[in-house]
């Protein structure tokens, strides 16, 4: 990825980061980097997740994927980083195959979706790295009872992606189920390049294998100084617009494709950084459609924000046709990426026009590589950052915390979720 911080700078914003305070936060960079150089080393927790380029066999994902090869439609169920992304690569990347995400347990949504499904050509990717997150047991146990009363067996059309035990783990062995490993030293939201995220893109189609050699080199390319890496340009730049006014990071890519990235983005930034009274807000936005929405109080409102402008810089077109319509000859003669160029152009010109920080983020195309260094670079940000904060980037004490009350509400061990001061 191509990272431009200009935006993002004192001379562009009154509450951008000067160059001398980049300049220093440089050194801090790179002794960053020689912790999860040696954390890569030693396959540490969490730092384990920057070797998967190397470490992920997608020949084991591909025989493990094979027996559904017929499949019409794959259906993941999970949720967080056992879902966000395989979506981001399906979603980008994949053909025809039909790719559905159960990552909610709206009743209401999993009926409507079972009554689309073609469950006898349908695929289930049961995803649980823990392998006892309620959501996903729970909705996995509705969609294998659906199965068997439509007469599919559901132990030919179900494969297992989850750590070492658990319940899931003890469902594959019961029932004998295809299994593929979760890493370990992988947490959920650092998976995508794993078997986690792997899976049901390579039933989709996707070119597995080039978005590993994508993610390789930009490994390769990393080296201690933030005015060399891509990765801790962004990751350092967002944490010092932080440590000034910028509590808010929107993510806006410029193509409709990308829009599960950003959802992506959001629990990456969030359940990474969000610790100890710190961290950064993620909010998710869409180019063009978000010009027409959001870009108003980006422009008008408080400066307590950072906004990427993602956008892949060449892909498919279309010719916007002529018409003899008064005021609309700007139109002809332009096509369609001419014109998302063009409003990309003019918001980051507006936004820097009004004083809010940007970061503008191009990948070449929208393709396996560049969503392979993608994924891996935004991951690299991300660790950054958490070094920069000293926070513990790999954990989530604060969402286990939820789990296990809404558990013990579950089993009537707790009588009250929290107080509350109603007024109907
Ligand atoms: O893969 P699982 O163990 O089911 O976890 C799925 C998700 O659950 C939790 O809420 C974690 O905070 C997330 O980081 C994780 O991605």
């Amino acid at each position: 990825m191509r990272v431009d911080i200009a935006n993002a700078l004192a001379e562009t914003s009154p509450v951008g980061v000067p160059r001398e305070a980049l300049d220093r936060l440089d050194d801090r960079v790179a002794t960053a980097h020689e912790t999860i150089q040696n954390g890569r080393e030693e396959d540490a927790f969490g730092y384990a997740s920057l070797n998967l380029p190397e470490t992920t066999d997608p020949d084991a994902i591909r025989a493990a994927v094979a027996p559904f090869a017929d499949a019409t439609a794959v259906l993941t169920v999970g949720i967080g980083g056992s879902a966000l992304g395989a979506a981001t690569l399906a979603t980008a990347l994949g053909d025809d195959t039909e790719t559905y995400f159960l990552d909610n347990v709206d009743p209401a949504h999993l009926r409507s979706l079972l009554d689309e499904l073609p469950l006898a050509e349908t695929a289930v990717n049961v995803v649980s790295r823990s392998g006892t997150t309620a959501e996903t047991l729970a909705n996995f146990l509705v969609v294998r009872e659906e199965m068997a009363a439509a007469g599919v067996d559901w132990t030919e059309r179900t494969l297992v992606t989850t750590g070492p035990s658990g319940n899931l783990r003890d469902l594959a062995e019961e029932y004998d189920l295809p299994a593929l490993d979760v890493p370990t030293g992988v947490p959920g939201r650092f998976s995508a390049l794993s078997t986690v995220g792997l899976a049901v893109p390579a039933i989709a189609g996707v070119d597995i294998e080039g978005v590993l050699a994508g993610a390789r080199s930009a490994a390769a390319d990393m080296t201690g100084s933030l005015f060399e890496t891509p990765a801790y340009a962004y990751g350092a730049t967002l944490f010092a617009l932080d440590r000034r006014e910028a509590s808010v990071a929107a993510m806006m890519p410029y193509a409709e494709s990308l829009e599960p990235f950003a959802e992506w983005f959001a629990q990456l930034w969030a359940e990474s950084l969000g610790k100890d009274g710190l961290g950064q807000t993620p909010v998710r936005a869409l180019g063009a459609t978000d010009q027409h929405s959001q870009l108003q109080l980006y422009r008008a409102g408080p400066l307590d924000k950072v906004v990427t402008l993602l956008r892949p810089t060449t892909g498919p077109d279309h010719p916007i046709p002529n018409a003899d319509l008064d005021g609309l000859d700007y139109l002809g003669g332009n096509s369609l990426r001419e014109l998302l160029d063009a409003e990309f152009e003019a918001t980051e010109a507006s936004l820097a026009k009004s004083g809010q920080p940007t970061v503008t983020v191009e990948i070449e195309r929208v393709n396996s590589e560049s969503l392979g260094a993608l994924l891996f670079e935004m991951e690299a940000a991300c660790i950054l950052a958490g070094e920069l904060y000293d926070v513990e980037t790999f954990t989530q004490p604060a969402v286990e915390w939820g789990k296990e009350r809404a558990r013990q509400l579950l089993r009537g061990e707790s009588a009250q979720a929290s107080d509350r001061l109603v007024v109907e």
